[in-house]
């Protein structure tokens, strides 16, 4: 060692304080140092180490370019035994080592002592460089040869390290600063890349690209799992060109026969313990036949597993691997600082996927349901010619355009849903939905929630939340079938929709509002259960905005053929059966007969003849006899006693029977004779002809 005049170390002090006052650039200043600690000491190269902050680590950080450190062991750091700190720590002072003897001192992956010694070096001397009184690093010497320093030599090293020890401290806090900031930036980038694309596979592709930015890597995986071991999210990306990332298909870039396996096998990886490299990776690709597959196929060297949750419904990880380094606890925790914002962004996109679907499911359900309402009803228009029909479809006409209330009233099976249905289609709501609701088929209990809808838990039973038809039908239009049966408690909620076009949901707390038309139909005389107390008279005056009044059948008997011929043909049509003919007898007694069930009960009586017929006539034989029927009511007036309603039988048949002799000019049998046109054996028309006292002459 060169001995120097103590002027010249302060010197020499002062010049490297200069320097490390105006040098910004660490390296450039760590090669201005050395180079001025080479006019005093004799060393061939000089390189600093790090130690973290819990001393387990050192990195490399600074090295003197005498001889090219291979890039994997560069700025990286590395596990350090405790024992060899303690053993440099202990005296507090410069030591001065041979290589020889600290190779075995340091772990096996820390390469640095056995690459200097196979590089011809011999003797290190490290100089403890220390902040706040803690040793933060060393000042390392390296040299071919075993020199002798003298104490003086080592303190004049130790006085001129502790300006190093300055520099390379601000050196740090300052790279610990832009690393803060890098990872700042990149959650930043990634918190707006989950926020702004909607894509699931772009959103994704972008946030690898930031954790690329800070943890170069080759590939990116993210998986999420149900429960039940399906993935609902096998997302690989990878690096395909020098500067970019794309989606991949694993199994194809794999080609295993088993994937769905080895798919399963990549999430065990996320649950083991995150971070892989050097031996533990060795241990891990014993482990998974995944690993060490990707590790032939791709090379990769090093890998990190992250999990992003774990919850009941699912849990999800993150994979990330490289092929040209190992990653350390540094790139681990860069990583971990995405977790929470991509946890979040993915569960909320799995909750939208799932709401999405269903709310698609749910569209198609509901243009389904209204597709097939309208087929249902398209072919049943108001068939109908008579007078009376025609003064009821007039109103219909005009009020149907409005949004007013309108109370059907009618006798059952009159048709007074079918004008309901034609009210809503002549309606500007006619691409919305008509939902009925039929107020008498629910228990009390349930049709305030069936109407209003109810909350999760609002009572027992009520497991999941529901919305009720008046909200159902918003746009259009609810029709409140057999109102009269509504009970009074219900009465006063439906008076507040129809008042304030506003209701709340069973436990709800907030008030909804809705656009809803009501249309409401009765059999009952709801003025009379006013009267008796059973109907709420607002609700009455509140609904009767605009009565509709259909009329039983018995006042519009003319339409009675033109029904019975539709019906006939609807059934035949339904049945796959071919059509038959009336006899005119036959239509003579449905033209006759009460119809207390209204054109249900026609619906019905044709419905029967058309099962039970087969050939050219439809058979009523077993269900218009004369006993069941002529049953007009005697306020009507006509009828008095079965006698007569016998005899009106008679004089219809004999009239009927004249009719048809006539046209056959009086031939009972044979080819057009009246037995033929009123489907009837000759030997049973004459023996009516007989009992009916026709007469020749009239015929
Ligand atoms: N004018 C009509 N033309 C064709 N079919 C009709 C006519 N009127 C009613 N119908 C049919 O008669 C049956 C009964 O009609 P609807 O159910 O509308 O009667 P309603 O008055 O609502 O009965 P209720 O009071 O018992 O509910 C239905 O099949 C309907 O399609």
């Amino acid at each position: 060692m060169q001995n120097i005049a103590v002027h010249e170390a302060s010197t020499l002090m002062r010049y490297i304080s200069n320097a490390i006052g105006s040098i910004r650039d660490p390296q450039e200043l760590f090669r201005t140092v050395t180079d001025k600690l080479r006019l005093v000491f004799e060393f061939d190269s000089a390189f600093i180490i790090t130690l973290d902050r819990d001393r387990r680590f050192i990195n490399v950080v600074f090295e003197m370019v005498r001889f090219d450190l291979p890039d994997t062991i560069q700025r990286k750091k590395r596990p350090v035994a405790g024992s060899w700190i303690e053993s440099h720590l202990g005296d507090e002072g410069v030591s001065v080592v041979a290589i020889e003897g600290e190779m075995d001192r340091y772990p096996a992956d820390f390469p640095v002592p056995r690459m200097l010694y196979d590089l011809g070096m011999r003797q290190v001397v490290l100089s403890p460089l220390r902040s706040g009184g803690k040793v933060i690093g060393f000042l390392n010497f390296v040299s071919r040869e075993q020199k002798q320093w003298k104490e003086s030599d080592k303190e004049l090293l130790s006085t001129l390290s502790s300006p190093v020890a300055v520099a390379l401290s601000s050196a740090l806090a300052y790279e610990e600063l832009r690393q803060r900031e890098a990872q700042t930036a990149m959650q930043l980038a990634v918190n707006n890349a989950l926020l702004t694309i909607k894509d699931r596979s772009r959103m994704l592709l972008a946030v690898c690209e930031q954790i690329d930015k800070l943890v170069p890597c080759t590939f990116l995986g993210i998986r999420v799992m149900d429960r039940d071991g399906n993935f609902r999210i096998f997302d690989n990306f990878m690096r395909e060109t020098p500067s970019g990332f794309f989606p991949v298909s694993a199994h194809e870039k794999l080609d295993v026969p088993d994937f769905a396996e080895m798919a399963r096998e990549s999430f065990s990886l996320i649950t083991s313990p995150g971070c892989f490299s050097g031996e533990a990776f060795q241990l891990l690709c014993d482990k998974y036949r995944l690993v060490g597959l990707v590790r032939e196929k791709f090379n990769i060297c090093s890998l990190i597993s992250v999990r992003l949750w774990d919850l009941p419904g699912s849990c999800a990880g993150l994979i990330i691997s490289d092929t040209s380094r190992a990653f350390d606890e540094h790139d681990q925790e860069t990583v971990g600082l995405i977790v929470p914002q991509l946890s979040l962004a993915l569960q909320n996109y799995l909750a939208f996927e799932e709401i999405d679907k269903l709310r698609r499911k749910l569209e198609g359900e509901k243009a389904y349901l209204f597709e097939e309402i309208k087929a249902t009803h398209d072919f049943e228009e108001i068939k109908g010619e008579s007078a009376v029909l025609a003064s009821v479809l007039h109103r219909v006409s005009q009020v149907a355009p409005t949004d007013a209330t309108v109370l059907i009233q009618g006798e059952t099976g009159t048709g007074k849903e079918l004008f309901a249905r034609a009210l809503h289609n002549l309606s500007r709501r006619r691409n919305r939905m008509l939902v009925k609701v039929n107020c008498a088929a629910l228990p009390a209990t349930l049709i305030e929630s069936e109407l209003f809808g109810h909350e999760k838990g609002s009572f027992t039973g009520a497991i999941e939340r529901r919305i009720g038809k008046f909200e159902l039908a918003e746009g259009g239009t609810v029709f409140l079938d057999e109102v009269g049966e509504l009970p009074l408690e219900l009465q006063a909620k439906l008076l507040r929709v129809l008042q304030e076009r506003e209701l709340e949901r069973l436990g709800g707390r907030g008030v909804i509002s809705v656009d809803v038309r009501v249309l409401a139909a009765t059999n009952r005389n709801l003025e009379k259960e006013v009267a008796e107390g059973r109907f709420r008279e607002d609700l009455f005056f509140r609904l009767n905005v605009f009565p509709l009044f259909v009329p039983p059948l018995r006042e519009r008997r003319e339409d009675i053929p033109l029904l019975a011929l539709y019906f006939a043909a609807k059934f035949a049509r339904l049945m796959g059966k071919p059509h038959c003919e009336f006899r005119e007898s036959d239509m003579l007694l449905l033209k006759a007969r009460e119809w207390k069930g209204n054109i249900r009960e026609l619906a019905h009586l044709v419905e029967q003849a058309v099962i039970v017929s087969d050939g050219r006539w439809l058979d009523f034989s077993t269900m218009l006899s004369p006993s069941l029927a002529f049953t007009e009511p005697r306020e009507q007036g006509q009828l008095k006693s079965m006698r007569e309603f016998e005899e009106q039988v008679a004089m219809m048949e004999r009239e009927l029977i004249l009719e048809v002799l006539s046209q056959s000019n009086g031939r009972v049998s044979g080819e057009g004779g009246a037995a033929e046109k009123l489907g009837m054996h000759p030997k049973t028309l004459y023996s009516r002809i007989e009992k009916l006292e026709i007469r020749k002459r009239y015929r």
